[in-house]
């Protein structure tokens, strides 16, 4: 039986809009494992849907679900990249499904996915829907990266913070004790590739040139760190749904005539500033900062929030740590669909808010 294996693929396409990052990871034995990895790009027509689906617009009912099918075939197509390297059959294949809306105060999150076409498409078990069951038990749904980065990284004795810069970022805060707290802390890179796109052309500023051509523009800066979201208590989780072009046009109204590599300038240093502050407000000793998500490519993001942090706390890439920063959040999923195989719990209450701890996912047998 496939189920009894140790093997499993876990795909996330996150906020960014960019593509699937795929893992294929094997948990034998209470060991977290990655054999292979793989990228599959969104092709245009379908990021620009996704895109265009994040916020209210016409016919979306049947738009959503046409997308669905379009990422189906996205994330069959990375899980086809990544079987060639399994040594036997894979228990199943976690896939979180693209969120185009996260609204937990008003009782739902949404992930477009269609699981049942992509076990169709694969043969495999695929587990999928991981969010709304935190959020039936009143949580946020968000993050879920916490109790893996504590599986992953945690080491006692010592308090660790996880930083993932996707879109949105996000903080783990592994306490030497065991005792976990984590939460979003705002834009990642969501407003940084939106600037960049509109003036430049390009998906994202390539190690933070761009930005680090610009100087950063304080009143700017203070206008965009006046989001009530910054300033709330945890537990907290956020999106596109906030964080959009909106929401930057009518600050950047406020301080009319910045230069756009200026602007680009203050929006990395704005999510250097929110994460460096989530992290100090925490109150604890910090031994290190290890970095995950696509921002860890940005080197003048990483040398902000380095500056931020007090220049003391050694920031790092989770690389130091065995798993480079663009495998973990899909390793993360891979193991939240072992977790749900065994009916083994997938959130931290203490991070979500959540009753209590609960299975997180929903089956779609092969
Ligand atoms: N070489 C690089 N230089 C600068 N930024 C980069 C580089 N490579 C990736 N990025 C940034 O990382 C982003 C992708 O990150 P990632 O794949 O972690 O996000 P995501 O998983 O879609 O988002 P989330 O974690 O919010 O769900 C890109 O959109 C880009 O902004
Ligand atoms: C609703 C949703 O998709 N949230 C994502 C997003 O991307 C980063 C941040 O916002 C985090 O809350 C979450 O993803 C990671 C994988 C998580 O759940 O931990």
């Amino acid at each position: 039986m496939s189920n009894s294996s140790s093997l499993y693929i876990g795909l996330m396409s996150g906020t960014s809009l960019d593509g699937v990052d795929g893992v294929l990871a094997d948990f034998g034995g209470g060991a977290i494992r990655t054999i292979e990895a793989a990228f599959v790009p969104f092709p245009p027509a379908l990021r620009e849907e996704l895109m265009a689906l994040q916020a209210k617009s016409d016919n979306e009912l049947e738009r959503e679900a046409i997308a669905a099918n379009g990422l189906a075939a996205a994330y069959a197509q990375c899980i086809d990249a990544l079987r060639p390297a399994a040594s036997g059959p894979i228990a199943a294949a976690a896939v979180h499904g693209q969120t185009i809306r996260h609204r937990p105060e008003l009782g739902f999150t949404r992930q477009t996915n269609n699981p049942a076409l992509v076990a169709e498409l694969t043969g495999i078990d695929v587990v999928a829907d991981f969010r709304s069951r935190d959020i039936a038990a009143g949580g946020q749904g968000a993050p879920l990266v916490p109790a893996f980065h504590q599986a992953a990284f945690g080491k006692a004795g010592v308090t660790r913070v996880v930083v993932n810069i996707g879109g949105i970022g996000n903080i783990s805060v592994l306490r030497g004790d065991g005792k976990v707290s984590g939460f979003d802390t705002g834009p990642g890179n969501v407003l940084m590739d939106l600037w960049i796109g509109r003036h430049l052309g390009k998906a994202y500023d390539a190690g933070g040139a761009w930005a680090a051509s610009g100087r950063v523009n304080q009143a700017l800066l203070a206008v965009l760190l006046d989001e009530p979201y910054f300033h709330q208590p945890a537990p907290k989780s956020t999106g596109r749904d906030l964080f959009h072009a909106e929401w930057l046009d009518v600050r950047l109204a406020r301080c009319p005539g910045v230069a756009p590599q200026d602007v680009q300038a203050t929006l990395t240093r704005l999510t250097a500033v929110t994460i460096a502050r989530a992290i100090k407000d925490e109150g604890v000793d910090v031994d290190a900062v290890y970095i995950c998500g696509g921002g860890a490519y940005n080197g003048t993001l990483l040398r902000a929030l380095a500056e931020e942090l007090g220049g003391e706390v050694p920031v790092e890439s989770t690389s130091v740590l065995g798993v480079a920063p663009n495998r973990v959040e899909a390793l993360a999923f891979a193991w939240l669909g072992y977790r749900f195989m065994r009916r083994e719990p997938g959130n931290m209450p203490a991070v979500t808010g959540a009753k209590g701890l609960r299975i997180l996912g929903a089956l779609y047998p092969a």
